[in-house]
């Protein structure tokens, strides 16, 4: 799905309405419609407690009394408060126009703090304060109400379309923000969505799909894409033709473990197994042989000539794809190891863990890599290789220059993890939770890629297709168990269940 800055959602609003032949009234009426929907399916709604609905002079704000009117009209109680922070727009005015005469609607204005009401009573809190036409922080008065609101913390928030005081495209310093527990996000997501900064101002969120004019967006050029189940489906083709055999789908190599450290292998050999490469070497310490034989079995096993660590200058010829740094630790040759890999192939390089902690002391092997490797680094990383950054936007900017730089793969880890692409495409994943922030999680996240490369179907889908499974995996794996008990073995069992769910093959 494309994400799409300010500008060309308002631009892909109004191709919509000339396209499907339909007044904004009526493009307003199905957001409104869609957004009932969506409320009336959570299963905590409960219709017999209040909804208080504060709603601005915009078309969020219509969006906010249409919302109001639906519910008004089956039967719940709304509180409307107006906050006119300027002449309302023609389609909120519709909106306000045809609210019910109900006993239970009651509407308000609010033009000084002192009318802020209070909420005694458990509820549902909807902001339709300010949506995507926001374009300065909130001041005055509407400052005091964002501020209200965020005191009411025994109500649900559920904000339309954006948290009010939160820009689409930018993050504005030190700007007030409604704190949403739901986002309704029409349309599409929001590039501010994938900020880690503001990821608890927006809370969870969802897109409300208003059917938006398919050739507007086709027409809608940007470097931003979320990472869904249609996209990542139509990215690749996983079945397997009658005659084939294991030398088809290539032989991967991992370097990886060290004393103490030799579980870091083992998690990224089975998932690199469990991704559908054909044959594994795995290179380990002298201390690694008999663990990878019996932990292993499926995976050759290639054996360095120290007995603790990564460090002899090993043939890597032969292989399609080497993925390398999950728990090579530190010690002394592992560096020119790890150049000697770099300088003798070219085939992509998947770097993780050391061997980026190795990479951030020796900044300028970064244009040695081979053309299409992938960096895996999770924030701290990033900052060691790269130096931290003003605030999320920044950092975003540089990933995906870097990329365009040295011609690498950048998957920077977190919620939302980002991959940044040589050609400057930048995507933003949509599988995953927090229970995956344990311990391995990267090293099996590493095999996966490696796994996918080796199997020649092109680097991008490659890496794409290796982040989503991956959150999939670990999405499946939480079901009916708590996050906090996931470990990283979880998620290379569903791995079959991911790709199957994913491919059904
Ligand atoms: N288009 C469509 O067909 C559909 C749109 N939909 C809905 O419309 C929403 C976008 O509507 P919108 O463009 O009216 O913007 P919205 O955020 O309601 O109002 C902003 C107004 O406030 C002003 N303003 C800005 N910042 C300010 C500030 N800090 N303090 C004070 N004032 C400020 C600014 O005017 P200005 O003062 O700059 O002249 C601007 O006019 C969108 O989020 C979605 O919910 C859906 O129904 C689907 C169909
Ligand atoms: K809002």
């Amino acid at each position: 799905m494309k994400i799409l800055n300010q500008e060309q959602m308002h631009w892909v609003d109004q191709q919509t309405m000339i396209d499907q032949r339909i007044s904004s009234t009526e493009l307003m009426e199905r957001a409104v419609h869609e957004l009932y929907k969506c409320i009336r399916s959570f299963t905590w709604f409960d219709p017999l407690s209040p909804v208080f609905v504060f709603a601005g002079s915009g078309n969020n704000g219509g969006d906010g009394i249409g919302l109001a009117r639906l519910l008004a009209e089956e039967g719940v109680e709304v509180h409307l408060f107006y906050c006119d922070y300027s002449e309302p727009s023609a389609d909120n005015l519709h909106m306000r126009e045809h609210l019910p005469h109900r006993k239970y609607l009651t509407e308000k204005s609010i033009t000084n703090p002192a009318d802020f009401p209070t909420l005694d009573r458990k509820g549902l809190i909807i902001d339709a304060l300010f949506g995507s036409g926001l374009n300065r922080p909130i001041e005055g008065v509407w400052r005091s109400v964002v501020e209200s609101i965020n005191t009411q913390h025994t109500n649900r928030v559920i904000s339309i379309d954006i948290p009010s005081g939160m820009h689409p495209d930018k993050i504005l310093e030190n700007a007030v923000c409604i704190h949403a527990d739901i986002t309704l996000t029409i349309g599409q997501p929001k590039y501010s969505f994938f900020f880690p900064e503001l990821g608890d101002i927006i809370g969870d969120w969802v897109v409300i799909d208003i059917k938006l004019s398919e050739a507007a967006l086709e027409k809608c050029d940007t470097h931003m894409y979320y990472l869904d189940a249609p996209f990542i489906k139509g990215y690749g083709d996983l079945s397997r033709k009658r005659f084939s055999h294991k030398g088809t789908f290539g032989h991967a190599l991992l370097i990886n473990g060290s004393y103490g450290k030799m579980g870091a292998a083992i998690l990224a050999a089975r998932s690199c197994l469990r991704s559908g490469v054909g044959l594994l070497t795995c290179h380990v310490p002298r201390i690694g042989y008999p663990i990878m034989q019996i932990s292993v079995p499926e995976s050759m096993v290639s054996v360095d000539q120290h007995e603790f660590y990564f460090h002899t200058k090993i043939d890597v010829s032969g292989y399609d794809a080497i993925g390398i740094g999950s728990g090579i630790d530190h010690g002394n040759g592992v560096c020119e190891a790890l150049l000697h890999v770099i300088q003798n192939t070219t085939v992509p390089l998947v770097l993780d863990a050391d061997a980026l902690n190795i990479l951030a002391e020796h900044a300028d092997w970064l244009g040695k890599l081979p053309r299409n490797s992938i960096l895996t680094p999770h924030p701290g990383e990033f900052k060691r290789l790269f130096g931290s950054w003003i605030n999320d936007a920044e950092k975003l900017d540089r990933q995906r220059n870097l990329s365009r730089q040295y011609g690498l793969f950048i998957v920077l880890k977190g919620a939302n993890t980002s991959i940044s692409c040589p050609d400057g495409q930048i995507y933003f994943n949509s599988t995953g939770n927090p229970g995956m922030a344990t311990a391995g999680s990267g090293d099996t996240l590493t095999g996966i890629i490696t796994g996918l490369c080796a199997q020649n179907m092109g680097t991008k889908s490659a890496v794409l297709m290796g982040v989503y499974i991956h959150g999939l995996a670990g999405d499946l794996a939480v079901k009916g168990q708590s996050q906090l008990s996931m470990v990283s073995s979880d998620i290379t069992n569903h791995l079959g269940a991911a790709f199957y769910e994913t491919f059904q093959t």
